[in-house]
């Protein structure tokens, strides 16, 4: 059987394709990161224990250390040509910041298309706290930012983040199923305009707006998302 592969213009964004087995074990050994990192904050050790675990953390990371990294460019290459492997799109995406899997920087956030609605949903820790009990402002900037980006998986075309508009409306609690939702406002040549929402339970704690900038050419709806253009505008 031939092996599938990937293109990197195709990848849905924040969501990562089936693990292999060595992803499943990055994934096993970031939710161990971020477990220990959720126990450092405000942990009532004494400084003979504390050097102690620093000394256990320094020799994980030097073992860490000898074993390199997969190339970003030989990846990237291989992707953009569309003969990415499994373990390619797995190492784009996977470590996505506070989405990906694998990352210990992830609590982790999930996204996904619901209809013509991008969905995520997270539940932050102490470790991403701003305000006392209450998730940092910043954290939801990032969340947002990765939210809002999955509004490209609605067209052809891929950009960075060029605006985002951010209001607080409510302090948004730790510990706490967060939901996110998206959806696009309108394209306009290389520009694609988005709006989000954030939620505590019933309660709406963060509204957005965003524009993201194509990197080449213009942004166009895929064929299955034409019905999302404006009827005085066309797909
Ligand atoms: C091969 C792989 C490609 C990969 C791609 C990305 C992968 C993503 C990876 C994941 C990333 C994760 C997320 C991240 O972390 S993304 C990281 C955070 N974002 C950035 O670092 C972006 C930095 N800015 C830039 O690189 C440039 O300024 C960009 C590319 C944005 C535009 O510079 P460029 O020279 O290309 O554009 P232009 O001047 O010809 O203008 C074109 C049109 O756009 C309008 N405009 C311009 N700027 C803005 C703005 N800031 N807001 C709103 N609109 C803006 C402009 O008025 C014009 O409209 P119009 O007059 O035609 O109507």
């Amino acid at each position: 059987m031939t092996e599938q592969t990937f293109n990197y213009f195709d990848l849905p964004i924040g969501e990562s394709p089936e693990p292999t087995p060595v992803s499943e074990q990055r994934r096993e050994l970031a939710r161990e990161l971020l477990a220990i990192s959720e126990q450092l904050v405000r942990l009532d050790a004494d400084e003979s224990a504390l050097a102690d675990y620093t000394a256990q953390a320094r020799a994980l990371r030097e073992q860490l250390e000898s074993h390199g990294h997969r190339s970003m460019r030989d990846i990237l290459g291989r992707l953009i040509t569309g003969q990415g492997s499994r373990q390619d799109a797995l190492d784009m995406a996977e470590f996505e910041i506070l989405s990906g899997p694998a990352s210990p920087l992830s609590p982790p956030m999930t996204l996904w298309l619901d209809g013509d609605t991008v969905r995520g949903s997270a539940t932050f820790g102490r470790v991403f706290m701003g305000p006392p009990g209450k998730v940092h402002g910043g954290v939801l900037a990032l969340a947002l930012d990765m939210l809002m980006a999955k509004t490209q998986d609605f067209v052809t075309g891929l950009g960075m983040t060029g605006t985002l508009n951010i209001r607080y409306l409510a302090p948004t609690p730790l510990n706490t199923e967060i939901r996110f939702e998206a959806r696009l406002n309108r394209l306009e040549g290389r520009k694609l305009f988005v709006e989000a929402k954030v939620f505590a339970g019933d309660t709406q704690t963060v509204e957005a707006t965003g524009i993201w900038v194509s990197a080449r050419g213009d942004y166009r709806l895929r064929d299955r998302f034409a019905h999302l253009a404006p009827a005085d505008q066309p797909a």
